[in-house]
This record gives C-alpha cells, sequence and structure tokens, in this order.
C-alpha cells in the first residue's frame, strides 16, 4: 500500500483535466440517485476539505510548485474543472433527458429550484404565481422544478393525500431537524407520525374540544369588549384584534399561557419574531439545502432562533404546573419524564405557527369578504339573529350548528386557505399512475395548491364568487368535487385542530356580525390585504382596517 502511494503520480493526477471531469461526472451519477437536500453541510465540508488536500499534496509533491499560491492555483483549477462538468452534467440532463421532461413548464424551471425564487421574491405570492403558471400552460400538472410538479386534479387528490397514499412527506419537511429534531407535522416517518398523533387526536377529541369551549368563550367575548370600545372610531384594524385573538386563545389551550393581548390591545413580540422567522421559510422553502446550512451555521436566521428559545421557555415553564384546566401539553406531556423531550419542543412550535396565524388569516379574510359583499353579511346576521335571541353573548355550542355561518367560513377558507401552496408529498419510487392513467415518475416531489384547487371552475362553478350557499342546503350544486376543498389538507397528516379553529371562527364572526355592521373603513379597499399578504407556507395576511357600527345605533343591517 505504502509502495503504491509512494509511486502514484499524485502531481500529475491533481492536474489532469479529464480526471477531474469524470469525477464530476461520477458526482452527478452518485448525486443522482438518493436524496442529499439535507446533506449539504456534509458535502459543503467534505469539497473544502478535499481542495484543502489538494492543495498541501501539490505543495509538498509537486516540484514544479513554488508557493502556496501556485498550489491553490494547480488544486483550484481542479475544482472548478470538477464543478463546471458536475454542474453542466446536471443542467443538460435536468434540461433534456430527465424522467419528468414531458410535463409542460417554464424552461429555467427545469434546470433549478432558483428559478423559483424570481417569482416568490418580492411578493411572496407563489399561490398566485403558480396559477398563472396553470393557465399558461393549460394544464392540470405543470413543472415548477428539477424534479417538482404541481398539480391540480381533484381525482389525483385521493392518490397523493388520502390515509392510504403510498406517497410521503418530502425533503421541505426536514429543513430544521438539525435544531430540535422533528415536529410531529414534519416527521417524515410514517410510523413516529401515526405514534405521536394519537397524543394529538387526544387532544383534539370531542371530550377535550368541549373543556377548551369555557377558554374560547372567554377569550371571544375579550375580543367583543375590546372592539366595542373601540366601535366609535372611524377605523378599527381588525386585522391585528384578530392576530391577538388567534394568539391569545393557542396560548391559552394549548399552554395555560397568558399571553393577555386582547387585554393590553398590544402585540406580543412573539408575533412579531413570529412572522419573522417565518418569512424565511417563503424563500428558503425553495431552496431546503440552504435552509440545513443555514440553520447549522446559524447565519441570518435570529429571529428564528429567538422565537425557538420562546417557545422553549414557555414549555419549560409549562411543565413547571398543573393547569386547573386541561390543555393540550396536558396530552403531549408525559408526566414522568423529567426533561422535555427535544421533539417536544418543535411540537410547542408547532402549536403556535399552525394554530395562531392559519385562524386569524382566515378571519380576517372572512370579514374582508363581508365587507365586500354587504348582502352576505345581511343574510348571516339574519341566521345569527335567530340563534338565542334573548342572550347579550352567543357561546360557542350556540353556535354550532348554523348552516350560514358554516357556509360563510367554508366560503372564506375555499377562497383564502390559510396554506395556499399546499404541502409537498413524493411518489414512491415506483411512481405513481393518475386515473387519467398520466404516470408520474417515482421521487417526484408535488404540490397540490388549495389556493388553486378551491378556484377552480370544475370543481367550484362560479369560483371566484362569494357564496356561502353554496355549502348550505340552497345552492349545494356549486360544490361540484369537495375533494377539491383542501383547507385543512386530507388523510393522516391532516389537520387536527380544525375543529378548534372552526369552533374559534364561529364564535368570534356570530358575535361580531350580530352586535356590529362591518364595512371598509374610509380610504380601505381591501387592497392590502390582497397586496400585503406573504406566502410563509402559512399566510401573512395583509392588514384591515374596518369600520365597526353597533347595530341599532344606525347604518345598514338594523336589528
Ligand atoms: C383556519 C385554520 C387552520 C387551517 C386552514 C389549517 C390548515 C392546516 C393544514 C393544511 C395542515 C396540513 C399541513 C401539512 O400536511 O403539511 C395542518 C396541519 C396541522 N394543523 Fe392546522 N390549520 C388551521 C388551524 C389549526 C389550529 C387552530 C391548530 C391547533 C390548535 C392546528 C394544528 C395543526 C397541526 C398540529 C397540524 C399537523 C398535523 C399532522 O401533521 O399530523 N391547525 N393544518
Amino acid at each position: 500500500m505504502a509502495n503504491i502511494l509512494s509511486t502514484t503520480a499524485w502531481d500529475e493526477l491533481i492536474r489532469s483535466k479529464p480526471l477531474a471531469a469524470g469525477l464530476g461526472l461520477f458526482s452527478h451519477f452518485v448525486f443522482g440517485r438518493g436524496e442529499w437536500d439535507h446533506s449539504t453541510h456534509l458535502l459543503l465540508l467534505a469539497w473544502m476539505a478535499t481542495f484543502a488536500t489538494l492543495t498541501v499534496v501539490e505543495y509538498t509533491v509537486d516540484a514544479r510548485v513554488q508557493s502556496v499560491f501556485q498550489a491553490l492555483q494547480v488544486a483550484g483549477t481542479a475544482a472548478a474543472t470538477y464543478l463546471a462538468t458536475l454542474a453542466t452534467s446536471i443542467l443538460i440532463y435536468r434540461a433534456f433527458f430527465h424522467r419528468l421532461r414531458k410535463f409542460p413548464g417554464p424552461f429555467a424551471a427545469r434546470l433549478s429550484k432558483w428559478w423559483s425564487l424570481g417569482m416568490v421574491v418580492p411578493k411572496c405570492q407563489l399561490y398566485n404565481n403558480v396559477e398563472q403558471l396553470h393557465k399558461e400552460y393549460k394544464s392540470d400538472i405543470v413543472r415548477t422544478g428539477p424534479r417538482e410538479l404541481s398539480i391540480i386534479s381533484a381525482d389525483a387528490i385521493p392518490l397523493v393525500h388520502s390515509a392510504t397514499t403510498k406517497c410521503t412527506k418530502g425533503p421541505w419537511y426536514a429543513g430544521a431537524y438539525s435544531i430540535e429534531g422533528a415536529s410531529t407535522h414534519t416527521t417524515r416517518d410514517k410510523q413516529d407520525h401515526k405514534e405521536r398523533r394519537k397524543n394529538w387526536d387526544r387532544a383534539f377529541n370531542a371530550k377535550s374540544l368541549r373543556d377548551y369551549e369555557p377558554r374560547v368563550n372567554r377569550h371571544s367575548l375579550t375580543l367583543m369588549e375590546r372592539l366595542s370600545e373601540h366601535a366609535h372610531e372611524s377605523s378599527v384594524r381588525i386585522s391585528d384584534w384578530l392576530n391577538y385573538y388567534s394568539f391569545d386563545v393557542i396560548g391559552d389551550i394549548g399552554f395555560s399561557h397568558n399571553f393577555g393581548m386582547l387585554e393590553k390591545g398590544k402585540e406580543d413580540r412573539l408575533i412579531t419574531l413570529l412572522h419573522k422567522s417565518m418569512a424565511p421559510v417563503a424563500v428558503l422553502g425553495h431552496l431546503s439545502w440552504m435552509l440545513s446550512v443555514l440553520t447549522r451555521v446559524k447565519i441570518g436566521l435570529d429571529d428564528m432562533f429567538e422565537f425557538i428559545a420562546w417557545t422553549q421557555t414557555t414549555l419549560r415553564e409549562r411543565k413547571k404546573i398543573t393547569p386547573k384546566e386541561n390543555d393540550i401539553f396536558s396530552w403531549l406531556l408525559d408526566p414522568n419524564d423529567e426533561d422535555i423531550p427535544l421533539h417536544l419542543n418543535a411540537d410547542s412550535r408547532l402549536l403556535i405557527v399552525a394554530g395562531s396565524d392559519t385562524t386569524s388569516a382566515t378571519l380576517t379574510w372572512l370579514f374582508y369578504e363581508l365587507c365586500k359583499h354587504p348582502e352576505a353579511q345581511k343574510k348571516l346576521q339574519k341566521a345569527v339573529d335567530a340563534i338565542a335571541p334573548g342572550k347579550s353573548f352567543l357561546d360557542a355550542d350556540d353556535v354550532a350548528n348554523c348552516p350560514q355561518l358554516d357556509g360563510v367560513i367554508h366560503e372564506a377558507l375555499r377562497l383564502h386557505p390559510a396554506v395556499p401552496s399546499g404541502t409537498q408529498r413524493e411518489t414512491p419510487p415506483s411512481g405513481l399512475t393518475l386515473p387519467d392513467q398520466t404516470f408520474i415518475p417515482g421521487n417526484t416531489l408535488i404540490w397540490m395548491p388549495a389556493h388553486t384547487l378551491q378556484r377552480d371552475a370544475r370543481y367550484f362553478p362560479s369560483p371566484l364568487s362569494f357564496m356561502p350557499e353554496r355549502w348550505t342546503s340552497e345552492s349545494p350544486d356549486y360544490v361540484a368535487d369537495k375533494r377539491a376543498f383542501m383547507a385543512f389538507s386530507t388523510g393522516a397528516y391532516n389537520c387536527v385542530g380544525q375543529k378548534l379553529s372552526l369552533m374559534e371562527m364561529r364564535s368570534v364572526v356570530a358575535n361580531v356580525v350580530r352586535r356590529f355592521w362591518v364595512e371598509f373603513a374610509a380610504g380601505e379597499d381591501g387592497g392590502a390585504c390582497e397586496r400585503e399578504t406573504k406566502d410563509c407556507f402559512t399566510l401573512n395576511v395583509g392588514k384591515l382596517d374596518v369600520r365597526l357600527t353597533v347595530r341599532g345605533e344606525g347604518g345598514n343591517g338594523k336589528a
């Protein structure tokens, strides 16, 4: 062995361009097999170590090299040859020979996910861009990345998202594993998810929801008090109040933690942190390999780390107490555990991210629609006025069965899903044949954007009309294919909190429209909602200013 090492002409090997190019081609062959997104940090380290080794070998072995600079030049030429061959080989393959080549889409999308950044930045409304692509290519399937498709066929939903699907969660989910491991939401291991989801299901079963109901009522009542105090003002930023509400509810029901934002009428730093920490997701979600590096070197993610520290501290505080009323973490924490397992820290973050902005964004869009459609608001008021007329405040229980109310909520969720771009799934290695016989090759990443599916005339006739009646017995024909309603997703990974969020939304909407006539404030037309809403996986909705007129004190919709 020692003999081979000493007789090998290392300097010639390092200078050999065909060898460097061959290694580039070989690397492409290897990278084409398996998933490397979350090994980027290891690859970078390996490449840096190899470069350093080549430089040292050149400096010590090659008689032609007189200085470190010359050694660097030789190593640099080898590295450049290797990388140029690797990149060229990848680009040519992706452009012309890739297994997804038959699917239509922008040429640049075939080459790299960097192309998506052009779509995402600066508006961060990917759902609109993807909708345009489907229109432009007149296709239910559009290629949006080298190995990524966007699919908007309702027939394909059961194959991709049902409880028995052969698809798995894609690499998008693993972006932040290096921080606290996987949450119940981000784990890609089906068995691990199944085990952990059992506790979440208990936390949201009928009995638990009944336990949470008084707290939803309390916070809704506080919201009503605050809105009543501000009702005389010409403009109320209702999007902020709805945000305070949803955070207060989730802090209380989730961790027995009192944010008190409704009381203070002020945004807690946590909301700022959450929004700032979700912002990179809008961009880095497309380059998940980069997220795996940044989370390790901790560059540019200060807000995310502060947010994580906050959730860790809150969970530690929660562990020390036994709350008087069961909360969600009563079902997730094991009292026998001395320490909090790492994955529960990830779950505490999940609870805040999944349970707050989603509900408040939906509510904001709902009031936006009620302002745009006064006739729908009047009809809703009529339905709500008929419920328990003697009571000054409607409890969650009172509003659990009002079809018109549910119609309004479903219509807001349909037109403005809080997870608009859908969720990433990966086809099994053997591929997937859709009901129309289209074959989707193995290991393809699929997004089924709820925003586009739910605005598709095939599934929801008159798709852009705000029509709560399509969800009631009045006009059921306007829901032509309910499978396309994906606001809460479907299958084993569907939204575990949907019943709680419905309870919150029913409570807020019923009480607000019962007490107030809601209209756009002067100078407001809902444009900020449309322009400023950002798709950071969940929606960070734009501001909405409304005028609230107490019913019976003038204005429309008098009782
Ligand atoms: C309008 C309100 C809401 C909407 C539109 C919504 C939507 C969704 C969607 C689309 C998913 C699937 C994500 C995926 O597959 O990657 C999801 C998952 C989840 N949601 Fe919601 N959500 C809402 C409210 C809530 C609330 C209030 C909570 C908790 C209090 C919650 C907790 C969760 C959790 C824990 C998951 C992960 C479930 C799992 O992976 O097993 N959500 N949600």
